[in-house]
């Protein structure tokens, strides 16, 4: 059988635009230190990441056709196949206000590519077709991001059983409310076959939210993230700290690990890297907590320069010598 590859599926792209600044005060003119712009959104972040660690990843999802010339510029110096059906009209910008003084990112993120009723319904189908034509059973799908205007849950329910009865692994990386619908439905019984999970990584802000309750601390989160899993049959799960690091938990148990400390350019794209390097261990057939260890490595590198990607894999390897995962 070949070796497992991975579709990234990013339906709300955005080209990120990051303004680096030294401080940051509200209603104050800000004069600016610098500024770049990258392809961004999350699966392109991911397969950024993925490329990097020399992988064959392709990007899927809707790209406005009015300013693709970033993605595709992107795509071809970072080796990222391009799979993204084109729109029309033009993909969002998000703002990204990088702070030296906090040494993290206030992020701006636009609503996305409006589309009417009748478009978005062709786009989803040609969407759909596709990822049949090139997913082959065990490939690894995300289901990356936001959702644009228009869309809801039931159009990433639609693209995980399409894709699940290919016999992809699925992975979703989508945010509170419609990663918690998206769960119940996919593991419910009565809207079909069940669904499993590969993965998913919330922060702590998406848990909080899922579960509906605070969760003060580490013991708090790896509950919350077990209970989840159990209840939806999610097979994996890392919950990003930020600064703090990271739960995992799988069925065999679940660790922290503290995040090593280094130098913040910008902590957008944290969680794609998180994300990715945890996918490249575990489609190696790693498991918990190591994976997430890798995974936190390469964000940890990542965050430490604007541009998406990753230094070289050395650096990345120290990184993960340096983190410990505990049994909670
Ligand atoms: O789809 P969302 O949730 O708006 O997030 C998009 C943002 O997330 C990122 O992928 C970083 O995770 C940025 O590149 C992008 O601007």
């Amino acid at each position: 059988m070949n070796a497992p590859r991975l579709f990234t599926i990013t339906l709300n792209p955005a080209i990120d635009q990051t303004v680096r600044l030294d401080r940051l005060l509200p209603g104050e003119v800000h004069r600016a230190l610098g500024e770049q712009t990258e392809a961004g959104g999350k699966g392109i972040g991911v397969a950024a990441v993925l490329a990097a660690l020399g992988r064959p990843v392709t990007a899927s999802g809707w790209l406005g056709t009015d300013n693709d010339a970033v993605f595709r510029a992107a795509f071809a110096e970072r080796g990222i196949a391009d799979g993204m059906l084109r729109l029309p009209g033009a993909t969002r910008t998000n703002i990204k206000l990088a702070v030296a003084e906090r040494g993290d990112s206030t992020d701006i993120n636009l609503p996305g590519l409006a589309l009417a009723p009748e478009a978005l319904q062709a786009a989803e189908q040609q969407l759909g077709e596709r990822l049949d034509a090139a997913v082959a059973p065990g490939d690894w799908c995300e289901l990356a991001g936001s959702l644009p205007p228009g869309t809801d849950a039931g159009l990433w329910e639609r693209l995980a059983r399409r894709l699940a009865a290919r016999g992809a692994q699925i992975v979703i990386d989508t945010g509170g409310a419609v990663l918690g619908t998206l769960l119940a439905r996919l593991s419910d019984p009565t809207r079909g076959p069940v669904v499993p999970v590969a993965f998913i990584k919330p922060n702590r802000a998406e848990l909080e939210e899922l579960v509906a309750r605070p969760l003060p601390d580490t013991l708090a989160v790896a509950d919350a993230a077990q209970a989840l899993c159990r209840a939806h049959g999610v097979r994996q799960i890392v919950v990003s700290l930020g600064g703090q690091g990271a739960v995992m938990a799988d069925g065999q148990g679940r660790w922290q690990a503290a995040a090593p400390a280094v130098t913040v350019a910008t902590t957008v794209g944290a969680g794609d890297a998180l994300v990715a390097g945890t996918l490249a261990a575990l489609m190696d057939g790693q498991t918990l907590p190591g994976a997430g260890v890798f995974g936190m490595a390469c964000a940890a590198a990542r965050i430490q320069r604007i541009a998406p990607g990753l230094p070289p894999r050395q650096e990345v390897t120290e990184l993960a010598a340096r983190i410990r995962a505990t049994p909670i």
